[in-house]
């Protein structure tokens, strides 16, 4: 590889550039590639629909994607709309020859209208694409036709077709939840245990953009993905920074007012839009449910009001003894990458803070009984920090919640203390306003190491940030439904 990927997008065409070869060509070039493209055939379409489409002769498919491969060394490849059967088999024939290293095959077959848009005989070549594919990016309606199944309604239901999918076809599939009801859609790889982690899925959470613009949205996904991987990122990780980038592209696709039906996406917001927002505002924003989550749980209820069973307060603090211990050993990983003195000298105070001040607390109220094994919650939570310690941007944005949501607790719950208060020196704890600067010290740093990163960089790090707040979520809940006084 060159340094800057050379993707190849074979593709129609949409002469309002929202789909197609023209959003492929865009998205290749918004994430750092350089874009090429085989017309597979030239359709009369706009953001209401396809008026016509003409597919030149298969000679001359051949023709274009030779004139490419006998010149150009290519990265990857990025495969859209096929018309029909002969158009596949050029296409497998040229595979097979060339053996591009990152193939990512988006199996356009069914319009945004909900018609099948390839016959019978081209149903079944696609499927035999499929096998030769690194990546293969149906919606939920091409998936239902791939696996002979019907449209699936939840986004179980469509987990369990993509990993038939992946079964009939030993393809990584990227699952993707566009077409699902509700404020939350998610996308998903599914796919062997080494290349996509436990259980063969890794998920990538996001919102719902209100937007109608949603033109060439699976165009974008799957060239983004070709990109990426191309450069370099795992599978993973280039599911995550495109998401986050096409999320972006949503979000200010109606300042584009390109066309009076369903509108594209802005490719180019990045390079538009100013870096003027800290990226720990976007990223505590981007937490707000999980916050509010936190704070309506029935433990921190509890810890508030002073109502909460000392057993399980007992077992909580056992679990976040186990949790404060390892959580030490990151801060002092934090700590030995910092680029500063001044915040080598901050994750170390805050490691020695974390062994030494916070232990105490906990051993009081544990009257020197010897911490618990780890709950599910417990490991789930420290696995995931030690996962994300790769860069010190990625490990300093993991171990960001742990201060932040705590302090902010501290913050709310300081109104509810009193003298007899059974839980005050906790509240005290994480009310002393030492800790709420400690906190806004380490958003600084945050923000700084945000400030330095790639934009790929930048979404890893959001992305370790968001799973620690949930995974903070997930330790407050776990009292309640584990301590064993109370099964
Ligand atoms: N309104 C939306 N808000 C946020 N992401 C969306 C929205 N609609 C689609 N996406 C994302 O766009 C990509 C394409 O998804 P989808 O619409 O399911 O596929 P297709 O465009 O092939 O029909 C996925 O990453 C999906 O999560
Ligand atoms: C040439 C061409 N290829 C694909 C699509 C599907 O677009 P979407 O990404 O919205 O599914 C399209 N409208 N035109």
């Amino acid at each position: 590889m060159s340094g800057i990927p050379r993707v190849l997008s074979i593709a129609g065409t949409d002469p309002t550039g929202g789909a197609g070869i023209h959003a492929d060509l865009k998205t290749i070039g918004a994430l750092g590639g350089y874009g090429m493209a085989v017309v597979t055939a030239l359709v009369a379409q706009n953001t209401r629909g396809v008026r016509e489409v003409h597919v030149p002769p298969v000679g001359f498919l051949t023709a274009q994607l030779d004139a490419v491969s006998d010149d150009v060394e290519i990265d990857a490849v990025k495969i859209g709309m096929l018309q029909d059967a002969a158009i596949i088999e050029v296409v497998r024939d040229w595979l097979a020859r060339v053996r591009p290293p990152v193939v990512v095959l988006d199996p356009v077959m069914v319009a945004t209208s909900g018609d099948r848009l390839l016959d019978a005989a081209a149903e079944d070549a696609l499927r035999g694409l499929c096998t030769d594919a690194d990546l293969v990016t149906p919606n939920l309606a091409e998936l239902a036709v791939l696996t002979g199944r019907p449209v699936a309604a939840t986004w179980d239901e469509a987990l369990d077709a993509a990993r038939r999918l992946h079964e009939s076809t030993g393809t990584l599939v990227l699952l993707k939840g566009g077409h699902l009801d509700g404020a939350d859609c998610p996308d998903a790889l599914v796919g062997p245990v080494p290349l996509v982690g436990p259980g063969g899925v890794h998920e990538v959470a996001g919102a719902r953009v209100a937007t109608r613009n949603t033109h060439g949205t699976g165009c974008s996904l799957s060239s983004a993905m070709a990109t990426l991987r191309a450069g370099g990122a795992s599978w993973p990780d280039a599911l995550v920074r495109a998401k986050q980038w096409l999320t972006g592209a949503l979000a200010h696709a109606d300042a584009l007012h390109v066309g009076r039906g369903n509108g594209p996406v802005d490719h180019f917001h990045e390079l538009r839009a100013p870096a003027d927002r800290a990226w720990s505002a976007e990223v505590w924003d981007a937490a707000a449910a999980v916050r509010a989550g936190i704070e309506e749980c029935a433990f921190v209820r509890g810890l508030g009001d002073g109502s909460l069973e000392r057993d399980v307060f007992t077992w909580y603090l056992a679990q976040d003894a186990r949790y404060l211990g390892e959580y030490a050993r990151l801060l002092a990983r934090a700590s030995a990458l910092a680029p500063t003195a001044d915040e080598q000298a901050f994750w170390a105070r805050s490691a020695q803070s974390a062994l030494v001040e916070e232990q105490r607390l906990h051993s009081a109220h544990l009257d020197g009984r010897r911490p618990a094994d780890p709950a599910p919650a417990t490991t789930a939570y420290t696995d995931h920090l030690h996962a994300s310690g790769r860069t010190y941007g990625e490990l300093v944005a993991a171990v960001l919640p742990c201060f932040w949501i705590y302090a902010d607790l501290g913050t709310r719950l300081t109104a509810a203390r009193h003298e007899t208060h059974p839980y005050d020196d906790w509240l005290a704890a994480y009310g002393d306003p030492a800790f709420a600067e400690a906190t806004a010290q380490a958003v600084r740093i945050a923000d700084a190491a945000a400030g330095a990163a790639s934009a790929h960089e930048r979404a890893r790090m959001s992305e370790a940030f968001r799973r620690s707040a949930e995974h903070e979520l997930r330790f407050f809940e776990a009292p309640m439904a584990l301590v064993p006084a109370r099964a």
